[in-house]
């Protein structure tokens, strides 16, 4: 059965809407200068750009053999056809994503995203062999109600319904307490480890253990250098999530070294 050892540390910057493709560029070769092989053999590192930003970050990371990895914000549950606006699947494994976030709860929010449409997006980055980042989470009004477990859970039953457990095995579940979010309030490591051992017990149940052992889940919200260390203590949480602070390159290899924080 996989340890909590075994399971690499998963530091991953969503850039949201910000930087463009020259900004992508400057900030992925100070993230690169920032970070060693002794980084890269203790945690992996992911970027998570806008679109528009992706061949270029494709292109730095191919040509100067970085040991970044990169993925996408969302993806089409379609593959091809006339979904405007959207990128598909196959789009994005061309760019040799490796990640892509799905259920990110600003799009659940501002794009009506529930637990159909992530579903339906897990399993379209796994037919185009890419990760899903699925982020779930509960709004405050929830927490303060109690409800957080059951919110949680109850989003991560419906985006994994029907996903096998071959897939399964590799994605990687970001808990995100929208409360959280671009707050500067973060989750309390114990409110973090609450929420992630849940996450684990319910893939436990919905799979089998060994399988649930081996995924990480991340913690997202309002993480920083000064708050990482405490959060990557605790026993389930096995990366961040990060959104304001990855903005910030020297800031973002301070959270990568969080075992010296
Ligand atoms: O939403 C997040 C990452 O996906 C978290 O954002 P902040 O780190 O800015 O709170």
């Amino acid at each position: 059965m996989a340890s909590p050892e075994a399971r690499t540390p998963l530091m991953a910057g969503n850039w949201k809407m910000n930087l463009n493709h020259l900004e992508a560029i400057a900030h992925v070769q100070k993230l690169a200068f920032g970070l060693s092989d002794k980084d890269f053999d203790a945690v992996e590192v992911a970027v998570l750009p806008p679109f528009t930003d992706l061949r270029s970050v494709q292109t730095l990371v191919d040509g100067d053999k970085l040991k970044i990895r990169y993925g996408a914000q969302d993806i089409s549950a379609h593959d091809d056809g006339a979904y405007t606006g959207e990128v598909s699947g196959p789009m994005l494994a061309k760019l040799n994503c490796t990640y892509v976030v799905v259920g990110h709860s600003e799009r659940r929010q501002y794009h009506g995203e529930a637990e159909e449409s992530c579903n339906a997006k897990v399993k379209a980055a796994y037919r185009h062999g890419l990760t899903p980042i699925l982020c779930v989470g509960e709004p405050l009004d929830v927490r303060k109600a109690g409800g957080h477990i059951a919110h949680t859970l109850a989003q991560l039953d419906g985006a994994l319904k029907d996903v096998p457990a071959e897939h399964v095995a590799s994605i990687v579940v970001a808990y995100e307490p929208v409360w959280a979010i671009g707050t500067g309030e973060v989750a309390t490591p114990e409110n973090a480890q609450e929420v992630c051992a849940a996450i684990r017990g319910r893939l436990a149940e919905l799979y089998d253990r060994p399988l649930s052992e081996g995924v990480r889940v991340q913690y997202g919200g309002s993480v920083k250098a000064g708050n990482v260390a405490a959060i990557m203590a605790q026993p389930d949480v096995d990366g961040a999530l990060v959104g304001g602070a990855a903005l910030n390159a020297e800031e973002f290899v301070k959270i990568v070294r969080f075992r010296d924080q």
